[in-house]
């Protein structure tokens, strides 16, 4: 594999470094980058959060943490001492502008001033506005430094706007990076190569060719040890708003001029605006929202929602979501894109499902078989156009038999595919904005999907239940039904 150049030297700031993000996938991340030659060796990783910890507690709680996220085979014992020595933590509150704050100054400081930071909020989202006030108070904002925002920005329209606007009050936009780990997926990214460099495609990209679209992401995982934050999100905030809704953006854009960073988010947001909206009143007919009832995989029991949140737990929060989208442009006109995203479902699978019309007229016997492309995201990354073919079974007519054409692209290129947050991580110390999310992308994300959590929230769309370990709600069917879909699984 051709040999990757190292990025310039930097001090990562990780705010939240104790917590879940961090430990099952920044540090895994950086550790891979590491290993691989792309971070110098005087690089620091600084881990700040309230508990209070040595340098020591720290370096020995990311070990386990590498020990536990990354591939055993990938794991060297004099790489991993050598990438853990990079590590340094400072116990500090970011909502506080208190005595803590010094220490990470003069953490700081030791290094040249010209050299790049980057903070990166792995906090709660309510806390970013205060923690940018303070680096800015503290003097800590420096040319060079960067400010990264995991999703999502806020829980509405209004409280994303504040967020911004706290932000932006301290770090200029080009110095903000919004993160959305689906952009840094390579089959996420491969969409653009796939759309824009195979005329083949984007000739038939549109409503002509294509009878819907639909995008998935699937998870066999519960709420796992994330119950606060996640109660209080929700499927729609949590998965659709920002990953999904990207995903969209790139499946139904027009061509950008080029692959600069504003010409491709110009694109997307042309998308994000075109979305018809789902009003409060219309929330029952356009979505379905579920949540996970104990349920069966195998010979295991699955717990319900309320059982992983705690005892006597009370929550009527939606873990499953099924959206039916629609795009108001000349190129999407009529065609339905079903979006849906669950914790505990049946299989562990992204991916987008373009279903051609069938041919209008059919010299065979049966009914006609239409095209269908799958570009699977995760896992077993890929692309699979089913086609029709003769069957090669003697008979006396030509009968047909669907079968597929297939790249497996781990298999096809022999190459490892990176985690998302190894690619995003550099690129912010390159500078390089592409695959983050632009400020007025992100509120037109809230603007469409803020009507439909008010709708939920006047309780017009009931909320259903699902047993774990299953595809969702019945519901979720009757919508594609109604259409004449079927969901992939579904299909024949
Ligand atoms: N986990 C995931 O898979 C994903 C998470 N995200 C986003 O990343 C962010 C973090 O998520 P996650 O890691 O799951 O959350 P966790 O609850 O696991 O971690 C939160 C972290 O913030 C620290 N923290 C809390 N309050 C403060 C404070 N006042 N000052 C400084 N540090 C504080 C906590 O440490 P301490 O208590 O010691 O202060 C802890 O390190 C969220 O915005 C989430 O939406 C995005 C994509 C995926
Ligand atoms: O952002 C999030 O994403 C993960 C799913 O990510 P994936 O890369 O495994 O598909 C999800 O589990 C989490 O709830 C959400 O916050």
């Amino acid at each position: 594999m051709p040999q990757l150049p190292p990025v310039d030297v930097f001090d990562y700031i990780v705010f939240g470094a104790t917590g879940d993000l961090t430990m099952r996938k920044l540090l895994p991340a950086l550790y891979y980058r590491y290993r691989d030659g792309q971070i110098p060796d005087q690089s620091r990783i600084i881990g700040t959060a309230r508990s209070s910890l040595s340098r020591a507690d720290y370096q020995e709680r990311a070990e386990k943490a590498l020990t536990e996220f990354v591939k055993p085979a990938d794991l060297d014992d004099a790489t991993v001492r050598r990438f853990l020595d990079l590590l340094h933590y400072v116990s500090l509150n970011g909502a506080e502008a208190n005595s803590t704050w010094p220490a990470l100054k003069d953490l700081l400081e030791q290094a040249p001033k010209d050299r790049i930071r980057v903070y990166y909020l792995a906090t709660a989202p309510g806390l970013y506005g205060q923690i940018c006030e303070n680096l800015s108070t503290q003097g800590l904002v420096t040319e060079q430094s960067r400010v990264v925002l995991e999703k999502p920005i806020g829980t509405d329209l209004q409280s994303a706007d504040a967020i911004n606007d706290h932000v932006g009050r301290h770090f200029p936009e080009n110095h903000i990076f919004r993160i959305d780990h689906y952009l840094g997926k390579e089959t996420v990214q491969n969409l653009i190569a796939l759309r824009f460099a195979n005329p083949v495609f984007e000739r038939l990209w549109s409503s002509d060719a294509i009878d819907y679209v639909q995008i998935t992401a699937a998870e066999t995982v519960g709420v796992e040890s994330r119950g606060p934050y996640y109660d209080k999100s929700g499927a729609l905030r949590d998965m659709i708003q920002n990953h999904l809704l990207q995903v969209l953006c790139l499946v139904a854009m027009d061509p950008p001029g080029s692959l600069e960073a504003d010409s491709l988010r110009n694109e997307k947001l042309k998308v994000l605006r075109a979305l018809r909206p789902i009003a409060p009143d219309d929330v029952a007919a356009f979505t379905v929202r579920g949540q996970y009832a104990r349920g069966r995989s195998g010979d295991n029991t699955l717990p319900s929602y309320l059982e992983d949140l705690g005892e006597d737990a009370t929550s009527s929060t939606e873990t499953y979501v099924a959206i039916r989208a629609e795009i108001h442009s000349w190129r999407w006109g009529n065609v339905p894109f079903y979006l849906r995203s669950g914790k505990r479902l049946a299989e562990k699978c992204s991916e987008i499902v373009i279903q051609f019309k069938a041919a209008p007229w059919s010299i065979f016997p049966g009914t006609p078989r239409a095209n269908r492309l799958v570009i699977r995201i995760q896992p077993d990354e890929g692309v699979t156009l089913s086609v029709s073919t003769k069957d090669p079974t003697p008979t006396d007519s030509l009968t047909l038999r669907q079968a597929d054409i297939n790249i497996a692209f781990e298999k096809a290129f022999g190459t490892r595919y990176p985690d998302a947050y190894e690619r995003l991580l550099l690129d912010v110390v390159r500078g390089d904005p592409i695959l983050f999310i632009r400020r007025d992308e992100v509120e037109a994300a809230w603007r469409w999907v803020d009507p439909i959590l008010r709708g939920w929230a006047e309780n017009k769309a009931p909320l259903q239940t699902y047993p774990a370990g299953s595809w969702g709600p019945e519901a979720a069917r009757a919508l594609l039904a109604e259409d004449g879909h079927a969901w992939h699984e579904d299909m024949t």
